[in-house]
């Protein structure tokens, strides 16, 4: 039976000593032409390094900031990196397998390498002799691995205690199993006599834990170091087939039970306290029994001062490396896992996490308390104590060079964004409130409130009190909150009732986001990003803390809104600022048009202006497409037959304010559909941002337009629609800046249809009424229905929203309209009918247009918003032929605005007002003014 040995009183082992068996070790050679062989191939020559790392000057840029040689690694295809110095996220070269090996490099050096191998590292025989190879790569002249038991063993063997102390027989084969698992993994690992002699010491060892097992069932229970005892074999057997496998190459090792030399105390529930003087003690007795250049140590396990067998709890391997490596004086302690390392957030929250190249140890303690997985706090405390780096990297990708936790890096530049290394989230919190007036400057309430929260066991997650002291908050784990809440209303019943406290309230359904970043102390304007982004993203903040170490910012939020607020804050600092989420609707004439737009203009706005444009979504009336990264816009038409699902609209927005990575997100509509403009209200709300070149909404009810005016005037959401009157021509923005800087409008006079424009510009001579309309709906001037332009509605709604624009609060039945539909032809049912029976009306048109050119005049179609008088008209009108509205071509609409400053000569706004390529033009223009708003560069 494998038992701890005694302290070894004798062979003291000092640092001068450690340090001639060093040079020993040196001077050795390492036994085996194979290894050697081994060692050539993965060291290239310095020549053959510098070839090999030029093809990724990222990794080349960070090794040289960081992480030593062991960075000379080119990352996998597709990983991402974050280049800290231009905050941008670059997919890395692709490199052959052999490249990736060869620069996978290991730590060289002089003095000890400490590498942790888990339980999925040592999961089976192949990936014990992965780990083998890995170690044997390393070219440190010493190595301690630490290792875990086989994945899965440990939980089988506490499951073996279990079993055995609730009189369950199933123990005995569920024992069977355990020797199978290992019998197997050593049969393909190892051979001749190596595996018999690792198959008695396995035999031995199971018939003595059949037999401990055995008195655990008789008295129905196990003590916690029996229970210690008997798990702690999955980590011996696992050390053990190791350093046979490693011995199998030639090269000497030894595998150390740790019981042997670390020993901790216990401190508190569920923690020990490593004892370090009596540890190295032990150790330096050890190394005199063992003097191997590579040692192979159990994790997990340790001993009592008394030689009890214990162990070191949670992620207790992960501890085990840290404590020896610090005993040691390790140079770097490397954590192998299945990762490629830190990310900056839960990569399963936000998919464009990036994996961080250094941590501080402050930074990763901060990550671990908030939920991150990546170490345990008080695996930090041994190494940090001697600035002894730890390096978490993949042993499914060791051409990944993983992330380093290491003193302070020197390394980042001194922009805002690098100060925020990473973002995590605790879900399930309650916030109490404790509030009053009588709490100000009374000392002793945080004491009496933090004592009652201890008194019911509660962990205090985080802390918010204002300087005015009338209230004081704290997060609390939903599930102690009751407890707490009763226990404060108990021990504040008279404060309450006598009003010298106002409530204890709690506030259910919450989460904290953290920002983790050392430098955040010393650099201003990091919150006020977060907020800002926050902000932008609609997300209400409930709390916040900062303590002035300023490691962390804490914010506490609605539980469904942290997801969400994570990928804000995380895009707003590791993203381009602007990347927008865009949804389509309506891939009409103009939709489709805006599409090609994007496509053709997506990356120079990418390279040029940092801004990320994503079209999550696409949707018709009747199908729709939907992507969670952004669809290929070469593609989109195809997607939408082939990939298309039903259109459903809830569905769709539900889709881009949901279930994608990006905070910033923007529907445009490209329809001319009431019912889709009844919807702005509440995308706004949602925070998604609209832009849309449809009327409806604007010109729709008064108390409708100003619900939703004055909604978006309240939050941080943008509705731009700058393409409702004149296309793509300035005018909204134009009337916005003479009334923003003070400018008082008196009337708005012009050719506002583009559609009627070109009528009437071009019915000359013998040309028809009826064919210059068709040519006009042919050239995508008209409306979907062009009734709705020859009416005098289209004109009439840009009236209205220009009115409304300069403040004035008319309805769409305030203006007199002359229709130029015929009245006969206002009851068809379709345009095209429209269409097909207005030649019948040639006639007409022809002889009102000969009266006017008799007169030596045109006839043109001109709205009116007289501000003076507060009301608006539409009507034909004739003007002298030298009139600056009969000199229009084309689809021209003219503007001209009469202002306090503007008086004598009216600024004129003229250009082509209506067509696919100019409206298009006119609604990314919008997206791009988002984009600016969002913070995206001039
Ligand atoms: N054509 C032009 O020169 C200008 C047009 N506009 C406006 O642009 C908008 C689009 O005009 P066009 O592209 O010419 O019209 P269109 O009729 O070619 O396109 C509209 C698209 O919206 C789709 N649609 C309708 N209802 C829908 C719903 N509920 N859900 C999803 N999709 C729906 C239709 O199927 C169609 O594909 C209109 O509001 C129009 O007033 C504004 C300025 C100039
Ligand atoms: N049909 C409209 C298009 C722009 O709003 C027009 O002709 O002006
Ligand atoms: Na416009």
């Amino acid at each position: 039976m494998t038992t701890p040995s005694p302290p070894n009183p004798t062979g003291p082992f000092s640092l001068a000593r450690l340090a001639v068996m060093r040079s020993l070790a040196v001077a050795s050679p390492h036994p085996g032409a194979a290894f050697a062989a081994r060692r050539r191939r993965l060291h290239p020559s310095a020549a053959d390094r510098d070839s090999i790392s030029q093809r990724c000057w990222r990794c080349e840029k960070t090794r040289d900031r960081s992480f030593g040689s062991s960075l000379r690694v080119s990352h996998l295809p597709g990983t991402l990196h974050r280049d800290v110095s231009k905050n941008l996220l670059t997919p890395t070269a692709a490199v052959s397998v052999e490249e990736a090996e060869a620069t996978a490099d290991l730590p060289k050096g002089d003095m000890w390498s400490v590498h942790k191998f888990g339980g999925t590292c040592m999961g089976t025989s192949q990936r014990i002799q992965n780990v083998a190879d890995i170690v044997l790569r390393d070219l440190s002249e010493r190595k301690l691995v630490v290792v875990s038991a086989m994945s899965k063993v440990t939980d089988m063997m506490y499951n073996l205690v279990n079993k055995a102390q609730s009189r369950d027989d199933s123990y005995i084969t569920a024992l069977d199993e355990v020797f199978e698992k290992h019998m197997e993994a050593a049969k393909d690992l190892l051979a001749g006599e190596d595996l018999a002699r690792f198959l008695s010491q396995l035999h031995a060892d199971i018939s003595n834990l059949k037999a401990m097992l055995r008195a655990i069932y008789i008295a129905g229970h196990a003590t916690e170091s029996f229970s210690d005892f008997v798990v702690g074999h999955g980590e011996l057997w696992s050390a053990q087939m190791l350093s046979y496998a490693i011995k199998k190459s030639g090269t000497p090792c030894s595998w150390m039970d740790t019981r042997e030399v670390l020993v901790v105390n216990p401190s508190g529930s569920n923690q020990v306290d490593p004892d370090y003087l009596e540890s190295e003690k032990r150790l330096e007795q050890w190394f005199v029994r063992h003097p191997a250049e590579t040692i192979i140590a159990t994790g997990f396990i340790a001993s009592t001062p008394d030689n009890i067998p214990t162990t070191l709890k949670r992620d207790g391997s992960d501890f085990s490396a840290a404590i020896i490596g610090s005993l040691v004086k390790a140079r770097q302690v490397t954590i192998w896992t299945d990762v490629d390392g830190v990310f900056s957030a839960d990569p399963r929250k936000v998919s464009e996490a990036v994996i961080l190249s250094t941590l501080s140890y402050q930074e990763a303690w901060e990550m671990s308390y908030f939920g991150a997985n990546v170490l345990h706090p008080r695996t930090i405390i041994p190494v940090m104590k001697y600035n002894i780096p730890i390096v978490i990297r993949n042993i499914f990708n060791t051409s990944a060079p993983g992330t380093m936790i290491c003193q302070q890096p020197a390394n980042e530049n001194g922009d805002l964004d690098a100060c925020v290394k990473a973002f995590a989230t605790i879900d399930k919190l309650a916030l109490v409130n404790v509030e009053g007036t009588g709490m100000a400057g009374v000392p002793g309430t945080a004491s009496a409130i933090f004592g009652t929260v201890k008194d019911v066991g509660a962990n205090v997650i985080m802390i918010s009190q204002a300087s005015s002291e009338h209230s004081i908050c704290f997060a609390v784990p939903e599930k102690e909150v009751a407890s707490v809440s009763a226990a404060l209303h108990a021990r504040f019943r008279e404060a309450l009732a006598a009003g010298r406290l106002s409530k204890v309230e709690v506030i259910h359904n919450c989460s904290i986001l953290a920002a983790v970043g050392l430098r955040m102390a010393s650099t201003p304007g990091v919150s006020a990003t977060l907020f800002d982004a926050l902000a932008k993203a609609n997300i209400n903040v409930r709390a916040i803390s900062q303590g002035c170490s300023e490691y962390n910012i804490t914010v506490v939020l609605k539980q469904e809104d942290c997801v969400r607020a994570l990928r804000a804050a995380h895009s707003r600092f590791f993203l381009s600022k602007t990347t927008l989420a865009v949804g389509i609707v309506g891939p009409g004439l103009i939709g489709r048009t805006l599409l090609n737009q994007l496509k053709d203009q997506a990356a120079v706005l990418k390279e040029n202006l940092n801004i990320d444009l994503r079209v999550m979504g696409i949707t018709g009336s009747r199908t729709m497409v939907l992507s969670d990264i952004g669809i290929d816009l070469t593609q989109w038409k195809g997607k939408l037959q082939t990939e298309a699902e039903t259109a459903d609209l809830d569905k769709f927005v539900h889709h881009l304010s949901e279930n994608h990575f990006f905070p910033n997100r923007v529907l445009v509509d490209c329809t001319a559909d009431t019912s889709v403009a009844s919807h702005y209200y509440d995308w706004l709300k949602k925070g998604i941002h609209v832009i849309t070149p449809n009327k409806k909404a604007n010109s729709g009810p008064l108390d409708r337009y100003l619900k939703l005016r004055t909604l978006q005037r309240a939050s941080y959401t943008h509705y731009f629609y700058e393409a409702t009157v004149g296309a793509g021509l300035p005018i909204i923005s134009t009337l916005r800046g003479l009334l923003e800087t003070g400018d008082k409008i008196l009337r708005i006079e012009g050719i506002f249809s583009g559609t009627l424009s070109y009528i009437f510009n071009n019915f000359e001579g013998a040309r028809t009424f009826s064919d210059v309309v068709a040519e006009a709906k042919e050239a995508g001037y008209t409306e979907p229905d062009p009734r709705d332009d020859l009416s005098g509605t289209d004109v009439a709604r840009k009236v209205i929203i220009l009115a409304r624009e300069s403040g004035l609060r008319l309805e769409l039945s305030d203006i007199p309209v002359r229709s130029l539909v015929p009245e006969a032809l206002r009851s068809c049912a379709s345009a095209d009918e429209y269409m097909q029976k207005l030649p019948s009306f040639d006639q007409d048109w022809a002889s009102e247009r000969n009266d006017a050119e008799a007169a030596g005049e045109v006839l043109r179609y001109v709205g009116v918003v007289d501000v003076i008088n507060k009301k608006g008209q539409v009507e034909l009108r004739r003007y002298k032929r030298d009139h600056p509205f009969a000199q229009l071509s084309g689809s021209d609409n003219i503007i001209a605005f009469t202002t306090s400053r503007y008086k004598e000569q009216p600024l004129i706004v003229r250009g082509p007002g209506a067509g696919a390529e100019v409206t298009a033009g006119g609604v990314f223009s919008d997206i791009l003014r988002l984009a600016s708003y969002l913070g995206a560069p001039s």
